[in-house]
């Protein structure tokens, strides 16, 4: 039961939760199931998990330094290690501000899983969007049920941080960056170890490299796996 006696509750003071942001902006997605989606692209700030070939490796440090003034943040002209700190009804709010038409929010980075991304998917879904994010699988996938979620597995990285099963299993689809027959192996076997069975499989060749993608191609046919390019590369867009 209840307790029904007036006790003195201490008043909590909630410090809404801030987002470390190092980029916000409109684009189609370029990459997995909805590639050609307009789509609000948010990159936090972070990532230690160290994968030699990154094509985001300017997200990589949080320096103190490098905190700036959201303006300064979207004016942003070139890649760099600058951020600026977000509560989920700024972000919301400056996505109003700029007009952005696109219904789809990726949440990317840096790797978004080392936070909680619960109260920001929460608050777009709410208000008639879809969320996605892009995550290595190294950390705690802590999102909204609604939430779609990419996950890139991550073997043998630098940072020594390991692929998670709560995070194969959560995985709408999985995304395996490739270059060589190595990589086939290493995703083969993780498959395997995580009896993934329902998952859309897309190998993601790295850096548009020739033989990367000659490979990724003959190994989708060989698997019935799909191929994710990197369209944005391609037709040079964000
Ligand atoms: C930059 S990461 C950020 C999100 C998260 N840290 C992750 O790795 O999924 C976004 C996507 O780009 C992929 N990626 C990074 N560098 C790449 C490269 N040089 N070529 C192809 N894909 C790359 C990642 O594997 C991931 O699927
Ligand atoms: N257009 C576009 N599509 C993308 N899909 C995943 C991206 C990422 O960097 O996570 C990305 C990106 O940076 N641009
Ligand atoms: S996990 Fe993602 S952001 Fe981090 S180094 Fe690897 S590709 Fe880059
Ligand atoms: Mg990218």
């Amino acid at each position: 039961m209840p307790n029904k006696t007036h006790h003195h509750v201490a008043e909590k003071t909630i410090i809404p939760m801030n987002y470390k942001i190092n980029e916000l902006f409109e684009t189609i997605q370029g990459e997995g199931s909805f590639t050609g989606q307009p789509s609000i692209f948010i990159r936090l700030q972070g990532c230690p998990v160290g994968c030699s070939w990154c094509d985001t490796k300017h997200t990589w440090q949080i320096e103190l330094d490098d905190q700036v003034s959201p303006d300064i943040m979207l004016a942003k002209k070139a890649e760099t290690s600058q951020w600026s700190s977000f509560t989920v009804a700024e972000i919301f709010a400056l996505v109003q501000d700029k007009n952005f038409q696109a219904k789809h929010i990726v949440i990317t980075g840096g790797e978004p899983c080392m936070v909680d991304l619960t109260p920001l998917c929460q608050l777009f879904e709410q208000q008639g969007y879809s969320t996605q994010i892009e995550t290595s699988g190294t950390f705690e996938i802590i999102t909204t049920e609604k939430c779609w979620v990419t996950v890139s597995p991550k073997i043998n990285m630098r940072g020594g941080y390991k692929i998670l099963a709560s995070a194969m299993s959560r995985a709408n689809e999985i995304k395996h960056p490739i270059a060589t027959e190595q990589h086939v192996d290493d995703l083969k076997a993780l498959l395997a170890l995580h009896k993934v069975e329902n998952t859309a499989i897309y190998l993601q060749p790295i850096s548009q490299k020739k033989r990367a993608t000659e490979l990724a191609i003959a190994t989708c046919i060989a698997n019935n796996w799909r191929l994710s390019i990197q369209v944005h590369k391609y037709i040079g867009i964000e």
